[in-house]
């Protein structure tokens, strides 16, 4: 089982490098076997080519390294933030694709103003607050984790998967490694068609009905998208 995941967690890492996510080491993918209570995570800085599962890196949800030859990655604290907090995702990316990390760093959530948007993201997707420079002088990757936690006080995971780091980049996640790639990969389409949209038009928007079809027929117990 755990073997599995390291492989499902290699692959969503490399799928990364395939859907143009990532330039050298800027991302990492990791996945959480929760009955074990262990993820399994990128190495730190470790390029993706040739990259094979036994190069996973191994953590129960303390942050013990419990196997793997590598030191995991730099943004382990704030997987683990969002594991201990979202308790029904299952796999986490991070990445610095550059539409959606263009939002991040002006520090601006995207609207929800087209329907690709509101198949995934059911409203706005947030963006976080600064951060301080003691949190930032601080334990700064877990600290990241809580701005994201403290953000989503009043938002449900399950409906938002993906948010925006003040200053930083995006955080996505889904219920498995595959999942929060896909997710990633739309954040990054949606970020791109926001911006032109409102070139375009600035007084671009959608219906909270459109937006409510839209999420709600792919998602809730009352979908009835796709077999
Ligand atoms: O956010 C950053 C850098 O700004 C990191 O996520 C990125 O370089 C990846 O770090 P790791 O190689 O996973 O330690």
């Amino acid at each position: 089982m755990l073997e599995e995941l390291k492989e499902q967690v290699c692959q969503a890492n490399l799928d990364l490098v395939k859907h143009q996510l990532v330039v050298f080491t800027w991302g990492n993918v990791s996945g959480i076997d929760r009955e074990k209570g262990l993820v399994v995570i990128k190495p730190s800085g470790v390029s993706y080519n040739g990259m094979k599962a036994e190069d996973m890196v191994v953590l129960d949800l303390d942050g013990k390294q419990v196997e793997g030859n590598y030191k995991p990655s730099s943004d382990t604290p704030t997987h683990l933030v969002l594991y201990r907090n979202f308790k029904n995702i299952g796999g986490i990316v991070h990445t610095h694709s550059e539409w959606a990390t263009s939002w991040a760093q002006a520090g601006k959530p995207i609207p929800a103003v087209g329907t690709t948007h509101a198949d995934y993201f059911y409203g706005e997707i947030p963006c976080t607050r600064k951060m301080t420079d003691e949190e930032i002088r601080g334990a700064y990757e877990l600290e990241t984790g809580n701005v994201i936690v403290e953000r989503f006080k009043e938002l449900n995971p399950d409906f938002m998967p993906g948010v925006l780091v003040n200053n930083h980049a995006p955080f996505s996640w889904g219920t498995d490694p595959h999942e929060a790639v896909h997710n990633a990969v739309v954040l990054e389409e949606v970020a791109k068609m926001t911006f032109r949209s409102f070139h375009l038009n600035p007084n671009t928007e959608m219906s909270q009905t459109l937006l409510d079809k839209h999420f709600l027929r792919k998602h809730g117990k009352d979908a009835y998208y796709g077999q």
